[in-house]
């Protein structure tokens, strides 16, 4: 198996760290090619057109920009892209070219199951009627800086309650929150989808990490799941957990037994 991966931040550097030699390209901005080369010693390339002949797998952990730029050309090439950028697939035009990359070159986009669980349920759920699916992202006030939770709180100064600073559908909170909501999308795909998914995200002085709640009602009886993930030292907003749901999916891939 042969592995590229896009993103050097976070959680792209626990996937790398944490993949035992088998990550051996580095996909990257075009005038970082150099430097991370010597950085690393991998072979590093600035577009996904450079990706070794034989690659069969890109690892996107770089955000909704970079699966928008270099998921479509490795997909048509044939090669499977596993990503965190769950919640680019809000937005039609990219959802669009991505599908069509993968029909025509056989590549399929794998999303990762990332900080949050219960997928596995959803997906199973949905096969009976599934009728409401109810997503709760609740993060320290550092963990929505950058996001436009900024623009409903000042989180720069201490807060005294929590606030919930976002209310609507999934696929609003993909693309307003990219940094953020990639789980409300991971929800959504597997469960409801996008529009039909409820979400409300709030900052929480009190919340002790990511935590992210899910409630559903079905034919299946009645779910609710909640995690509580550490955010990753590199970067709060981030769970450590989606960084190991990427290591995880890459160990397994090669597995003879392993979760379908
Ligand atoms: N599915 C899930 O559960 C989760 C998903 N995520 C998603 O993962 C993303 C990455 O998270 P994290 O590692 O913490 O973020 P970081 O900011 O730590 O790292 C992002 C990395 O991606 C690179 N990058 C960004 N855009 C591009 C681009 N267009 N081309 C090439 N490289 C690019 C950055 O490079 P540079 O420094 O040069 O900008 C950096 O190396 C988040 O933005 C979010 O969308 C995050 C958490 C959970
Ligand atoms: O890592 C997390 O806790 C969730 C997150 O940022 C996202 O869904 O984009």
């Amino acid at each position: 198996m042969s592995i590229a991966i896009l993103g050097t931040g976070a959680i792209g550097n626990y996937v790398r760290a944490n993949t035992g030699g088998k990550i051996t390209t580095i996909l990257t901005r075009p005038e970082r090619v150099s430097e991370l080369q010597v950085e690393t010693g991998l072979t590093c390339v600035g577009s996904a057109k450079d990706l070794p002949e034989g690659t069969n797998l890109l690892i996107d952990c770089s955000g909704h920009v970079g699966l928008a730029e270099h998921g479509p050309t490795a997909l048509a090439r044939g090669i499977d892209v596993l990503t965190v950028s769950v919640g680019a697939l809000a937005d039609e035009d990219i959802a669009k070219s991505l599908t069509e990359a993968a029909a025509k070159g056989g590549g399929a986009l794998l999303l990762a199951s990332g900080a949050i669980g219960a997928l596995d349920a959803l997906r199973g759920a949905r096969v009976g009627e599934l009728q409401s699916v109810t997503y709760t992202g609740r993060k320290p006030p550092a963990g929505w800086r950058g996001s436009p939770a900024e623009e409903v709180v000042d989180l720069s100064k201490p807060l005294g309650t929590a606030v919930a600073h976002f209310t609507g559908s999934a696929r609003q909170a993909a693309l307003q929150y990219p940094k953020n909501a990639n789980v409300a999308a991971a929800v959504a795909l597997a469960g409801i989808g996008l529009d039909d998914t409820t979400v409300a995200l709030i900052a929480d002085p009190d919340a002790k990490g990511n935590t992210h709640e899910i409630t559903a009602q079905g034919a299946f009886g009645e779910l609710t799941f909640t995690i509580t993930g550490k955010g990753m030292p590199e970067n709060p907003r981030s769970s450590a957990l989606a960084a190991m749901s990427v290591v995880a999916a890459v160990r397994e891939r090669s597995a003879t037994i392993r979760f379908a």
